[in-house]
């Protein structure tokens, strides 16, 4: 993460190297993934009880130590499911997550807890994890009590050292909650993780809530954090601007699936999905120059739902470019590029638009109109 890049400044190629499955930051190559997903899959009963809401429906992907992996897609599209089985918080109803190497299935309670620990979820609202009866030292010193093994004043002098780590003031500590801003809410959650010494934290929209004036405050903390501690994030966010500068890969979801994952610049400059561009193209605020799509994509209609996805490509009934194939078969997840992969049919490494827009043209269309 690295939000004092600003956004017209796009990442170099070289400061990118990327192995696929892992990140995209040349030193973490040979690093062991902090966390690897295989064919996830993540199942609610529907609220009659009667039918199965696949929010999550076989990913696959791997963390390194010290990256920041971007996770985007509209609304409904299964991040935030991800962000909470990736903290333990939901149980994968298929595949499996490796926590450092280890599948936690299995391990007694106590064993899973202790691991779990390191691998925590700061939420978009700054109120989500504070007690509003106890005071901001309670609430730093509680994640710690909980896990033991320190007496009551290391608590407190590692509680203050992480309040001045997260950029407040010592006087803050004997205040309750309603007296902070946003901004100072947010960055005691993020203190609150910090002896915790997480490996990963993911970040659910954790800037949203937040006045713009300070969100590249909060994200500098966590830029400064990952550099200190090489934590690594899993970054979920709506907003694509912020998502593109601060991740060394993003992924692309849509109903459950991964249609993109590759390097940032590359996902978001040269994107490979009709899904990823038409997310580029649809940007309410203007984007800085380089994340501009080369042309408008609309994004028809809405996201249909993940009791009974569409068959083949699970985007088709939107994308302007889908055909008879994408209704007959689901896309391989192919490596395009080195490090860039991509579920459609019509990929290639050049790009898609053009030569899935020419095919389109000769055969019957089964998705909305061009353009
Ligand atoms: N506890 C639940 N019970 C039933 N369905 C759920 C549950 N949690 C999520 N879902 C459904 O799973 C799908 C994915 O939801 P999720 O919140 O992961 O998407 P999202 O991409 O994070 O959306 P948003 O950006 O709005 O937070 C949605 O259709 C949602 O309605």
């Amino acid at each position: 993460m690295n939000p004092r890049e600003t956004l017209t400044s796009p990442r170099s190629e070289a400061s990118a190297g990327n192995v696929a499955g892992t990140a995209a930051r040349p030193e973490a190559e040979t690093a062991a993934p902090v966390i690897s997903v295989e064919d996830l899959a993540i199942a609610f009963p529907s609220l009659d009880g009667r039918e199965t809401v696949k929010a999550v429906d076989g990913v696959s992907f791997a963390i390194a130590p010290g990256e920041t992996f971007g996770i985007i897609g509209e609304s409904g599209s299964g991040k935030t499911t991800i962000g909470r089985a990736l903290a333990g918080l939901l149980p994968p109803t298929g595949g499996t997550i490796r926590y450092d190497g280890e599948d936690l299935r299995g391990m007694s309670r106590r064993d899973w807890r202790d691991r779990r620990r390191r691998y925590q979820i700061v939420f978009q609202d700054p109120n989500a994890a504070l007690d509003p009866r106890m005071t901001i030292l309670q609430s730093l010193i509680e994640p710690m009590k909980i896990a033991g093994g320190r007496s009551p004043e290391e608590m407190k002098a590692e509680a203050m050292r992480n309040l001045d780590r997260a950029g407040l003031r010592a006087e803050l500590a004997d205040r309750h909650p309603h007296e902070l801003s946003g901004g100072q809410k947010q960055r005691v959650n993020i203190a609150r993780v910090l002896p915790l010494n997480p490996r990963l934290i993911v970040c659910d929209e954790v800037v949203a809530a937040l006045d713009v004036s300070i969100r590249g405050e909060i994200l500098n903390l966590f830029a400064e954090l990952q550099r200190e501690f090489g934590i690594a994030y899993a970054f979920i966010a709506h907003d694509l601007a912020i998502v593109a500068q601060v991740s060394d890969r993003i992924a692309v979801t849509y109903l459950g699936r991964f249609m993109e994952l590759g390097p940032a610049e590359a996902v978001t400059e040269r994107p490979l999905h009709p899904y990823t561009a038409a997310l580029l193209s649809a940007e309410p605020r203007p984007l800085p120059a380089h994340l501009r799509a080369p042309r408008r994509i609309e994004l028809k209609g809405e996201i249909p739902s993940p009791v009974n996805p569409p068959s083949g490509c699970r985007f088709r009934t939107r994308c302007p470019h889908a055909q008879g194939l994408c209704a007959q078969q689901a896309p391989e997840w192919r490596e395009v590029r080195p490090g860039h992969h991509v579920a459609c049919h019509f990929a290639g490494p050049d790009g898609l638009v053009e030569h899935a827009s020419q095919q389109s043209s000769a055969k019957t269309d089964t998705g909305g109109d061009h353009r």
